[in-house]
């Protein structure tokens, strides 16, 4: 495989891999003017005591497979009707509102979210801020941009400097919701099933008053009024129906995600968004963009099981990167949906959490828990030989995250500068001995695989190539510990590996005999194993991202690799069945 259909495959260096919601803020589990439009059904006699509810509109929308049942502890949620294998794709909807980010607003059509085409997106002429991938898409787009357009306009002439001239994917995600409403009718199902998401109104913990206050200060600016009181044409009677509308969108939206899991926006989708979180999730939310020509089409969220799930079983998904420890996950989840998580993983007595972990100090194989400043004191799970490094590993730790964050906020602002401190960091984390899914080695990894593709040099070095390789084969060890088979992410980053393995060697080793033992290998053997990671990845991609789906994009994108790796393979061993004909040598053995 060129170089260049390695490059050409991604589609954005911002490759951030955890499909989420991105909000900000949250409470409680359920409010009381949310529960006064439900009908209570019949009391189902299952094991977790949920019951079936009817939402006027949102369950129309569902498939026959789910149903809405809810809980005292986490309030509405999915449930399956039947057994659904993994891959099954539980539900796809096209969400209610897709709005791109700030930075992406140039390369992803406003309309269809789809990347841009070979011809280029043409930009609107008035606002020069959006834009298009076809006249289609703009005209489709016009009845809803012809607001934001003048809103974008006016935004812009009063914004102190040019890096913040454009309001943010939240505000105008909110700002669509508005006028969207305005359109559809106050009455409208559209409408309904927006007010039907969950608000936490009534419980905002104190944490969020400064971010729900900005967001409607902004709003306010974003839509020409001069103060909250004039939102009434927007079917805002009261500052209280603004604080509802913000927080439903907090707790409700979603991230929008290209095929490859880049986040690029944020959607809002009010079936899809009832299913409640687990930190072990049995269902994951992705873009899969099936269509061969995306571009023409809505993207379409896909909800899909990764594990076969039973009947009355609850549908869950991850609201957070699941690879962060447990309380930096509860953290999040406090601080962002205001709730305290008793998933399986958050409860269960883990002897060593692979995402707080540290390699034996004896070296026998095994780990032990990573030490922290309550309990520095730890040893190994198999071998009891006790860790006496401690101060060197909680160093190695805190130091660890703090570069994290900072590589974090430059990888596009300074991504040379990020790459640096990556490059620095990993040796320092490696040789405190922290496990490849250990956090923040794990996240560090990945971000210095980004920042390696994305600097990959024209003229390739075998050097450059082995070395992003090797960042890659330790950011999918370091997932595979982690999630299970199945899961979207682990497919891609599979997936990633793979394509980089099947790229043309710029210099291939000569001594393949004594470099048996080295990653990655050279020659047949590197092909031979491009081969199989692909194989992998492909066997994961068809259930993270739909069976029916063959995948979603990157599968296909595996598939026609796989292929290519087939003819190229079939060459190599005609070739070399050729040699050792013409020379009579004997194929050895073993
Ligand atoms: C997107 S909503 C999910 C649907 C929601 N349960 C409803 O009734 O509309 C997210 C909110 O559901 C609740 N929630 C989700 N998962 C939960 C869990 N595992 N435990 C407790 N509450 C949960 C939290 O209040 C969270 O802010």
């Amino acid at each position: 495989m060129s170089f260049a259909s390695l490059r050409s495959s991604r589609q954005s260096k911002e490759a951030k891999s955890f499909v989420k919601r991105s909000t900000d803020s949250v409470s409680s589990p359920i409010t009381t003017d949310r529960n006064s439009s439900n009908v209570v059904d019949d009391k189902l006699p299952s094991a977790n005591s949920a019951y079936l509810v009817h939402y006027d509109g949102l369950h129309k929308a569902l498939p026959p497979t789910l149903e809405i049942r809810t809980s005292s502890g986490s309030g509405r949620g999915l449930y399956a009707k039947k057994t659904l294998k993994a891959g099954f794709v539980l539900a796809a909807a096209t969400p209610h509102v897709n709005v791109l980010s700030t930075s992406y607003l140039d390369s992803y059509c406003s309309n269809c979210c789809g990347p841009a085409p070979q011809s280029g997106l043409k930009r609107c002429t008035k606002c020069r801020t959006v834009w298009y991938c076809s006249s289609k898409c703009q005209t489709n787009d016009w009845a809803l941009h012809k607001h934001e357009c003048s809103a974008l306009q006016r935004w812009a002439s009063s914004a102190p400097s040019s890096d913040v001239s454009v309001p943010s994917d939240a505000i105008r995600c909110i700002a669509r919701i508005l006028w969207t409403q305005q359109k559809e009718g106050f009455d409208s199902a559209w409408t309904r099933e927006i007010n039907l998401m969950q608000s936490h109104r009534s419980s905002l913990p104190s944490s969020s008053f400064e971010s729900h206050t900005h967001i409607a200060h902004s709003l306010v600016r974003y839509l020409g009024v001069s103060s909250p009181l004039e939102l009434e044409p927007f079917g805002l009677k009261s500052a209280g129906d603004l604080v509802d509308l913000i927080s439903r969108f907090t707790t409700n939206t979603f991230t929008l995600t290209t095929s490859s899991l880049t986040p690029i926006g944020v959607s809002v989708c009010p079936t899809i968004a009832l299913t409640n979180h687990s930190c072990e999730p049995n269902a994951v939310i992705v873009f899969p963009w099936t269509s061969s020509s995306p571009t023409t089409q809505e993207p379409l969220m896909h909800l899909v099981a990764i594990k076969d799930i039973e009947p009355d079983e609850e549908i869950v998904t991850a609201y957070i990167d699941t690879t962060l420890p447990r309380d930096l996950r509860q953290l999040q989840l406090k601080e962002t949906y205001n709730f305290t998580c008793s998933c399986s993983l958050c409860t269960r007595q883990l002897k060593v959490d692979p995402r707080a972990s540290v390699w034996c100090p004896k070296s026998c194989g095994r780990t032990c828990p990573a030490p922290t400043e309550e309990n520095s004191h730890t040893r190994c799970v198999e071998c009891n030989a006790v860790l006496s490094s401690t101060d060197a590993v909680l160093d190695a730790l805190r130091v660890g995250k703090e570069a994290l964050d900072k590589a974090t906020a430059l990888q596009y602002k300074d991504p040379a500068k990020a790459k640096q401190l990556t490059t620095n960091m990993i040796p320092i984390l490696t040789s405190a001995r922290l496990t490849p899914s250990c956090h923040p080695l794990l996240a560090m990894t990945r971000l210095h695989q980004e920042l390696l593709i994305a600097s990959l040099p024209t003229s390739l070095t075998q050097e450059v190539l082995d070395d992003t390789i090797r960042t890659a084969g330790k950011y999918s060890a370091g997932l595979s510990a982690l999630l299970p088979g199945g899961h979207p992410v682990r497919g891609v980053a599979l997936a990633e590996l793979g394509k980089l393995l099947a790229v043309d060697e710029p210099a291939p080793r000569t001594d393949a005999p004594a470099q048996q033992n080295t990653f990655p290998p050279s020659g047949p053997a590197r092909l031979k194993l491009a081969y199989e990671t692909l194989v992998r990845a492909h066997d994961e991609l068809v259930v993270g991202f739909g069976a029916d789906n063959g995948g979603g994009q990157v599968g296909r994108e595996v598939r026609e690799a796989i292929v290519s790796l087939e003819k190229e393979l079939g060459m190599w061993t005609q070739g070399i069945k050729n040699v050792l004909e013409d020379s009579q040598v004997k194929i050895p053995r073993s």
